[in-house]
This record gives structure tokens, sequence and C-alpha cells, in this order.
């Protein structure tokens, strides 16, 4: 059979909501009436389930799907160990350090052979996927699109995506998602695709694995009932499929590499029909994506600087109410009039490890340009690793005239902050060759003292 192509326009349609339970038929009638699981699914499709927590977990929190399908996914020969992919490469790679200095990286190379799994590094992590605890962070870089009939899928969580530069055109088996920097999306685990890039541009970001729970918004509190991130602008693709496939599962024209991340190991294995045979669906265990210029921003109108916590996007619990996993945190721009306030933030030593990249332009508390703080590099504060301004940048806000300013005019940082302690990889430490030999002194080695010992005399250079 003839692979269908796509209609741009529908291709790239939309369903709106955040944890919503959505439904979309690519053929109309496609979508059982009242049952889940009939005795003979409309149109010869095979229902199949996808859960993304325990059957048993509470209404609220419970994730799943049916799928309406060709084929089942169960078709398909054994796995076998990948060889060739640098999260699966060695144990080195992958092994952890866990060191208390603040790390910051040049930006990470564009890599030309690579494609987004083969480009996929793991910078640091915590946890482990077979007790489902913990989290990985990665740095893409991507050169080439997935090769045709290939397609991959982790068994170890959700993929939070942030694309730094290149768009991402992701064919997943809920319809396709095109992804752009200053927009996100999450892939939730066992859910497979492939990635394209368009017209061959390409594709570097960052990445991160959440071994357990799934993204939720965060509670607003005081702020009431809209702000930060609104439900309605998260948007989750329409059923799109691929007639791929011969009279029985193993008997198909073509062979489709399906590749798996388990235990952050690549297995991989070759079946005869397309895995995007989804005809339709319904359910909340879904792919989705959103544009972080609709972040509403909300800060301080008085004094003091607060909380980043007020820039989170999405947040992934841990079992301790309050206190998360994984918070994804943008610095998006935004207008500062505090008074009487130093405004960037202040120096600080957390008991979350703050992780940080830049999508795009500059950050207020760091400076940027060579050995700065730049698009496509980042950095790791650990665990109680104290960090705050650079020497430059505490100088320009302590002597800073305090009018209304607009900070991040085209700029965004943000940060995946976690309340584990993060190792980090051999890749992430010498593979890469980025670390910032120097931050820490030309971060802070000229901090000045202003200390005025009692005297009422001013300190020099005041
Ligand atoms: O370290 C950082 O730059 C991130 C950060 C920003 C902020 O406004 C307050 C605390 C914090 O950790
Ligand atoms: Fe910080």
């Amino acid at each position: 059979m003839p692979v269908t192509k796509f209609d741009v326009e529908e291709k790239y349609s939309y369903q709106n909501g955040f944890d919503s339970y959505m439904e979309s038929e690519a053929v109309q009638g496609a979508l059982p009436i009242g049952h889940n699981s009939p005795q003979k699914p409309p149109l010869g499709l095979y229902a199949e389930k996808l859960s993304g927590t325990a059957f048993t977990a509470p209404r609220h929190e419970n994730k799943q799907t049916w799928l309406y399908r060709i084929l089942p996914s169960c078709a398909h020969p054994p796995f076998v160990a990948s060889a060739s992919s640098p999260i699966s490469s060695s144990d080195s790679e992958s092994k952890l350090h866990y060191i208390p200095n603040q790390l910051r990286w040049d930006p990470f190379d564009h890599e030309s052979t690579t494609d987004f799994v083969s480009g996929l590094h793991l910078v640091a992590g915590a946890g482990d996927p077979t007790l489902k605890q913990g989290l990985g962070m990665y740095i893409y870089s991507a050169g080439q699109s997935m090769p045709e009939k290939t397609a991959y899928y982790s068994a170890d969580g959700d993929l939070l995506i942030v694309p730094q530069s290149g768009v991402l055109d992701i064919q997943t088996e809920f319809g396709f998602l095109l992804v752009r920097p200053m927009e996100i999306c999450i892939i939730p685990r066992g859910i497979k695709y492939r990635v394209v890039l368009p017209e061959g541009q390409e594709a570097r970001g960052y990445a991160l694995e959440l071994y357990q729970n799934h993204f939720i918004l965060p509670e607003l509190g005081p702020i009431g009932s809209n702000g930060l991130a609104n439900a309605r602008d998260f948007q989750t693709p329409v059923a799109a499929f691929e007639e791929d496939f011969g009279t029985t599962a193993f008997d198909g024209p073509s062979s489709w590499s399906i590749k798996v991340k388990f235990n952050n190991s690549l297995f991989e294995t070759t079946q005869k029909h397309s895995p995007f045979d989804v005809v339709a669906w319904h359910g909340n265990y879904y792919p989705y994506k959103y544009d972080l210029g609709r972040f509403n921003t909300i800060g301080s109108i008085s004094f003091d600087h607060p909380d980043p916590s007020i820039f989170t996007v999405l947040s992934a619990p841990s079992d301790k109410v309050g206190t998360a996993v994984a918070d994804f945190v943008i610095f998006p721009p935004r207008w500062l009039v505090g008074e009487d306030t130093f405004r960037p933030p202040w120096y600080h030593r957390n008991t979350m490890s703050e992780f940080m990249g830049l999508i795009q332009g500059g950050y207020d508390a760091k400076k940027g340009g060579k050995g700065g703080f730049v698009p496509g590099g980042a950095s790791l504060h650990n665990v109680m690793s104290g960090h705050g301004p650079d020497v430059d940048s505490y100088e320009g806000a302590r002597n800073a005239e305090l009018k209304p300013m607009k900070v991040g005019e085209g700029s965004c940082a943000f940060m995946f902050e976690s309340c584990l302690m993060v190792g980090v990889t051999d890749w992430g430490l010498k593979t890469c060759r980025k670390v910032q030999a120097e931050y820490n002194e030309h971060s802070w080695g000229g901090v000045k003292v202003h200390w005025e010992r009692g005297t009422g005399k001013k300190t020099e250079g005041q």
C-alpha cells in the first residue's frame, strides 16, 4: 500500500487544552461509540490501550489513551541491543559524577552527522529509570532527519524538549507536532515518534527526561484562576496515519527500524508495518506543545526580587507536596519596577539543584559574550553550591538608577530545577569539551568588598 501523503493544513492542526480528555479520528467513524474495545472495532482496526499511570491511580492522576490502529504494536520481532549511540554506547559516558562545583558550558557543538536520537547526549541526571525515580538532562544536536521508516520511543520517561535552534517536525503515533525555538513539547513515555528537520536545518536544544510522574501546571494559589501558563494554550495533535502494511503483520513491503531507550540503553528491532498507523484515539495521555511567548509573566510591583517559582511553566511533583522532581522555569522579557531593590537574582545557595540554558538573547545576572552565558550553552548549580550575579552584573545593579525597566527583551533563559542532587556525565564533563574552566574566577573572582566596618565611611568604589 502507498504511504499516505498529508495535507499541510490538516497535518498541523491541533486540539487545545492541558490534561483534558481528548479524541480525534482521521477517518470518520473510526472511533467506537460508547465502547472502548468492541468485539470488532470500526473499520477493521485494532484497539490498543496505552497507559501512563497504574490502572488504579486516583482519577485526577489517571492517564491513558485508547488507540485504534491498523496493526497492534506488539507485532514485531524481538529487540536486540543497539550498537551505535551515545546514550547506549558505554557505561562510562553515562556514569554520573556527583561534584559540588559550579559548572558552566560554552554553546554545545552543532553536529552534522547525527539525528535527534543519535545526537542526544546525557549531560546530568539523578535516580534510576528502573525504579521510576529521578530524571535525565540532555543536550541534543542533530544535523539530519531521522531516516525514513524509523521510529523511537523511550520506556524510561516523559521527554520535555526545549529547542534552541532549528525547527523539529515530529511525527508521532498521535499525529504531527511542529516545534520551533521558543516552543516546547512533551513526548510521554512509550509514545513512538520520528523527528524530521525541515529543509535540512541543523537543530540543537535541551531536553529533560522525567523517570517519575508527569508534568502538571503549577498551583496558582493567591494568583487566582488565570496566569503563568494557561491551560488553553497547550496544543495536542490530531490523528494522522500512514498505510504501510502487508496482509499480515510480518509480511509487509517495507522494513521499519524501531529504537527504544530502555534503562538508558538502546535496543532496536525491524518490523514490517508502519508504527504510525493510528487512525483514531481518545484519552488524556498524549504528546503536546506550548508556545513560551504565551506565558503570562508575573512579578513584584513593590520591592524585592521574588523567588523564581513565579516563572514555573510546568512542574513534575515528587511525593512531597510543593517539592518538584523537576520544575521547568523560564525567564521571559519583563518589567522590573522594584523600589530600593537589588533587581537581579540575589546570591544564594539552594537545597534544589539548578540546570540553566539560554534559548535566545541574554540573562540579567550573567554577562554574555565569549566565556559568558550564551545561547546554546548551559550552567549547573547543584545542591547548596553558591552562585549569583557575576561581578559586573552585581556592580551594575547596585549602582543602577531604579527607573521602571524592561529586561530580557528578545531573551529567554530557562531552568530545570530539581529537588535531587544531580550527577554529571563524562560526556558533560569531558567529551563535549565545553566546560568553562574559568567560570568561578571570571564571575566572582573580582567581587568587591563593600563592608564599611561601622566607621560610617564609605568604601572605595562606592
Ligand atoms: O540562579 C539563577 O540565576 C536562577 C535564579 C533566578 C532567580 O531570579 C532567583 C533564584 C534563582 O536561582
Ligand atoms: Fe540560582
